[in-house]
């Protein structure tokens, strides 16, 4: 009684079928939620399969769901548990074990450099070695096409992996490489609802190509194996006292006499794999946006570069001292985190407890999840002109843009790693605007701007001519 109103439930499927007809109709599943809720308002309530599922579209809805304690669970089931051997790590698990390992995760990033100055200068380094594994392909020739919605996954993952297991890769590292490929196609044919198995768990047995179940377990084999061997490395290289990184410091509280009950070393793989998937991905498809972007908009690639040129100069790699020097640059971020999460969900959230939300009766284990759409292109959008890429939208002095700028999320479960995503986003977008033209190659078609639907949106795959300025 009183559950958010949607589609109508058909026996066994609930609204399964009628979601599925609305995404084939309007391509992606966050301009189907847009169509839903300009019929039902801004809670969207579903079943799929046993599931209640609600869908929170607009700012006022998502504000006051983000803000509720009572919606700060984590979905439950197979498709959860599975990735982990059991409810483990920190971003698929909640109350009081949640609130453990992330304090104590928090805590101890902040040691190898998170959010302080240190973090910079390990981005700084980062972004070096990109612009001269760049300069490297193009050679004499001073120019080289690349797939650029892919180029940045290892030298994002080494910024992170730094703190996490003071381990870089080289970005021609082949086993990294595949790793990074296959997370990505399954990342491509699932969503933040989840996939056929964890609506229908019991399909996983009769039915587990088709119902996404083996392609889950396929790409959750090697990353596991990938994260165990540094693991193991650790272990065996650990000087006890003397913590190198985060896994270091895990390792110490785990063989501690008085630890909590909740550090494992399964729990310690669990926070490893959020890690390579919350932190990689996510930063990795907002270059991929922002590229595409900066290529169809030469205009703001070099209003860009001026700026760059005027503070910094040529002979030093950009920092984050710079940010407030660097409006403009800060602003193709805001931009790009916008045009990213506008087609990306936030992570689905559960209801703890029986709660109202706008009005409406939440029963207790629903599954709830923001749709950022709303906010950022759809209905609620500030903006008139929202599917233009337009930086200067957030140099206007209007604090109603602040306000409405919330990609990371909100409240006590608000993304663990802004501070580490801004900052790569930031000194690598100055770095290689500092160094390189992006322009369209010859022959090939203009970078599309549609975005493909899946866990997080990514931009249709496109190549860029990268050529060394002058
Ligand atoms: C463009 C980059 C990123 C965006 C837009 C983003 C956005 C988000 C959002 C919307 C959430 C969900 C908040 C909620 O449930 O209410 C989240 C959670 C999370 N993010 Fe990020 N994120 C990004 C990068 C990162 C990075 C680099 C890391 C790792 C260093 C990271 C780690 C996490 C973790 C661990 C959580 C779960 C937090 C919890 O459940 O307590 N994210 N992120």
């Amino acid at each position: 009684k009183n559950y958010p109103p949607g589609p109508k439930w058909f026996p066994m499927l609930g609204s399964a079928y009628t979601v599925a007809k609305l995404r084939k109709k309007y391509g992606t599943l966050a301009n189907s939620v847009a169509h839903m809720s300009r019929k039902y308002g801004p809670l969207i309530g579903l079943k799929i399969g046993q599931e209640k599922i609600v869908m929170a579209y607009g700012m006022q809805a998502i504000k006051e769901f983000l803000m509720n304690e009572n919606l700060n669970g984590r979905p439950t089931g197979p498709f959860y548990e599975l990735r982990t051997f059991g409810r483990k790590g920190v971003l698929l698990t909640d109350e009081a074990f949640w609130t453990e390992q992330r304090k104590f995760i928090l805590r101890h990033l902040r040691e190898f450099g998170f959010g302080k100055r240190n973090m910079s200068e390990m981005i700084e380094q980062e972004a070096e070695v990109m612009v001269n594994h760049i300069k490297e392909q193009m050679g004499k020739k001073g120019e080289v096409v690349l797939q650029m919605d892919t180029m940045f996954g290892i030298h994002v993952l080494n910024t992170l992996w730094t703190m996490l297991a003071g381990t870089k890769y080289s970005p021609d590292d082949e086993n990294l490489i595949h790793l990074q490929s296959i997370l990505n196609k399954l990342f491509k044919n699932i969503d933040m609802m989840g996939t056929l198995f964890s609506h229908f768990p019991i399909l996983r047995y009769f039915a587990p190509e088709m119902s996404g179940y083996n392609l889950y377990m396929q790409t959750h084999k090697p990353i596991w194996t990938f994260i165990n061997k540094e693991i193991e490395e650790h272990k065996r290289t650990h000087i006890p006292g003397e913590p190198r990184d985060l896994i270091d410091v895990y390792l110490e509280m785990i063989n501690s006499p008085d630890k909590p009950g909740t550090f494992t070393e399964e729990q310690l793989l669990a926070i490893c794999l959020d890690f390579f998937m919350a932190g990689s991905e996510t930063t990795t498809k907002s270059f991929g946006f922002c590229f595409l972007h900066l290529i169809l908009n030469p205009e703001v690639q070099k209003k860009a570069q001026e700026e760059i040129d005027s503070v910094v100069g040529r002979n030093r790699t950009p920092s984050l001292n710079d940010r407030p020097n660097l409006p403009y640059v800060e602003a193709i971020v805001m931009e790009t985190l916008r045009h990213f999460m506008a087609m990306t969900f936030g992570v689905p959230h559960r209801a703890l407890r029986d709660t109202s939300l706008c009005g409406y009766y939440i029963p207790k284990g629903t599954m709830i999840v923001p749709t950022f759409h709303s906010v950022f292109f759809g209905a609620e959008c500030i903006w008139d002109d929202p599917k233009t890429f337009r930086p200067e939208r957030f140099l206007e002095n209007d604090t109603s843009v602040l306000d409405n700028f919330i990609p990371f999320g909100i409240g006590k479960r608000r993304c663990l790693g802004e501070s580490l995503a801004r900052g790569n986003l930031f000194i690598f977008i100055a770095s290689l605007l500092q160094n390189f033209n992006f322009s369209v190659p010859e022959g090939h078609p203009k970078p599309c701007t549609d975005a493909q639907d899946g866990v997080t949106a990514s931009p249709v795959p496109y190549k860029g001519l990268i050529s060394l300025r002058s």
